[in-house]
């Protein structure tokens, strides 16, 4: 018995896009999802009762990082992830992999698994399909991830080729050395790139191996949101209707919806919580810098339309203050502001679906965030 399950609700009939429950053992989410990242056992400045609040329905946390310090030991000894972060809903690990190839330098790459450097100390270390499936068995998540390599943008066919066929190797070992103490479900990452034949084996080998959802690595890597659209048109058909499908790292307001109009399920990303910390707003009408000189003044909300917590309460000059004192409470304001967008944004989605219009609301959206803006 896998302890996730997919249940469908039903298909736009506009363009395809699903709509879904996932249901864990810490809960059920609805789909498509925004997921807020808690790369180190925190969505940064905010509280498990805000994200509540602002209905978040899982969160991600992060394994490189939680293995580093403080060490996925001391968070298995204090209960696992849920008790130590106080978040009694699902929660997502990543397996580490990324972090390797984004954060570290002089790596190498075996069978075996990396060799890499820690990216602050630059003490040696090591990561294996089965040390990060341990790792994560620590952690506790309700959904971990499969160790893979997402190979750098742009790679050629054969580099691609041969990290597929590697990936695969590793995804099954992953699954060897799974030792499902809470029944956590391990997802498999399709790998490939851009090259359609290799997204297919990918897909096909991780199907075979019966994984409860089906991650899309290797995008949100550099390449254009063309080429980003044209891989997932041709990748989400190849996986399985009844299971999940995560599209890693993803993303802003318009991937987001776009990857729910070519049948992704679930998203992550820091930009929300990034973009927030250095003042710049997500809007019903477009993007806002709230620490230029123009907003000194304003007296009114970051967002007219907004309902969330900072738009009812604060106003853009005092947000502008907070923000050039370099005051705390104004990066909480802000990532508030932004987390409640994107998440009301996804609740939108899910209701275009429902109303067999998600076409036409993504032109609406696009042209009042001004996305069609030459
Ligand atoms: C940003 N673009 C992007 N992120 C990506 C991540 C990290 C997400 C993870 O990294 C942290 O955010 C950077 C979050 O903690 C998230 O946790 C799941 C990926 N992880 C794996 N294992 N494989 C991939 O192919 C992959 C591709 C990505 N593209
Ligand atoms: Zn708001």
């Amino acid at each position: 018995m896998t302890a996730i399950r997919y249940e469908h609700i039903k298909t736009c009939k506009q363009t395809g896009a699903r709509l879904g429950i996932v249901h864990t053992p810490h809960g059920s989410f609805e789909t498509p999802a925004f997921m807020p990242v808690g790369t180190q056992a925190t969505v940064k400045t905010m509280s498990p009762e805000e994200l509540k609040a602002m209905e978040a329905g899982i969160i991600l946390s992060n394994t490189y990082h939680l293995w580093l310090r403080p060490g996925h030991d001391i968070v298995k000894e204090a209960g696992g992830l849920h008790k130590f972060m106080n978040w009694d809903r699902p929660i997502l690990t990543d397996s580490g992999g990324f972090q390797v190839f984004s954060l570290s330098k002089f790596r190498t790459i075996e069978e075996e698994g990396v060799h890499f450097r820690h990216h602050l100390n630059g003490s040696k270390l090591f990561l294996s399909p089965e040390k990060a499936t341990e790792i994560q068995n620590a952690l506790g998540a309700d959904i971990m991830m499969a160790f893979d390599e997402c190979p750098p943008y742009p790679a050629t066919y054969d580099y691609m080729k041969a990290s597929v066929e590697r990936t695969s190797r590793w995804a099954e070992r992953c699954l060897n050395a799974h030792q499902r103490p809470h029944d956590q479900a391990l997802f498999g990452i399709v790998q490939g790139g851009e090259f359609e034949a290799l997204r297919k084996q990918s897909a096909k080998d991780l199907i075979s191996m019966d994984f409860p959802g089906y991650a899309i690595g290797g995008l949100s890597v550099g390449e254009s949101k063309e080429v980003m659209n044209e891989v997932l048109e041709f990748t989400t058909p190849l996986l399985p209707e009844d299971k999940p499908r995560y599209l890693m790292g993803v993303g802003s307001p318009r991937s987001l919806i776009d990857g729910a109009i070519r049948g992704v399920d679930m998203f992550d990303c820091v930009l929300p919580t990034r973009i927030a910390r250095n003042g710049t707003l997500m809007t019903s009408k477009g993007r806002l810098v709230v620490r230029n000189a123009a907003y000194k003044r304003d007296y009114g909300p970051l967002d007219e339309n907004c309902t969330c917590y900072t738009c009812q309460n604060y106003s853009r000059a005092y947000i502008h203050h907070l923000i050039r004192a370099d005051e705390t409470f104004g990066l909480r304001l802000t990532s508030y502001h932004n987390l409640h967008f994107l998440l009301n944004m996804m609740k939108q989605v899910r209701e275009a679906i429902r109303q067999d219009r998600l076409g036409d609301f993504r032109d609406e959206f696009f042209e009042q965030y001004g996305f069609n803006k030459p």
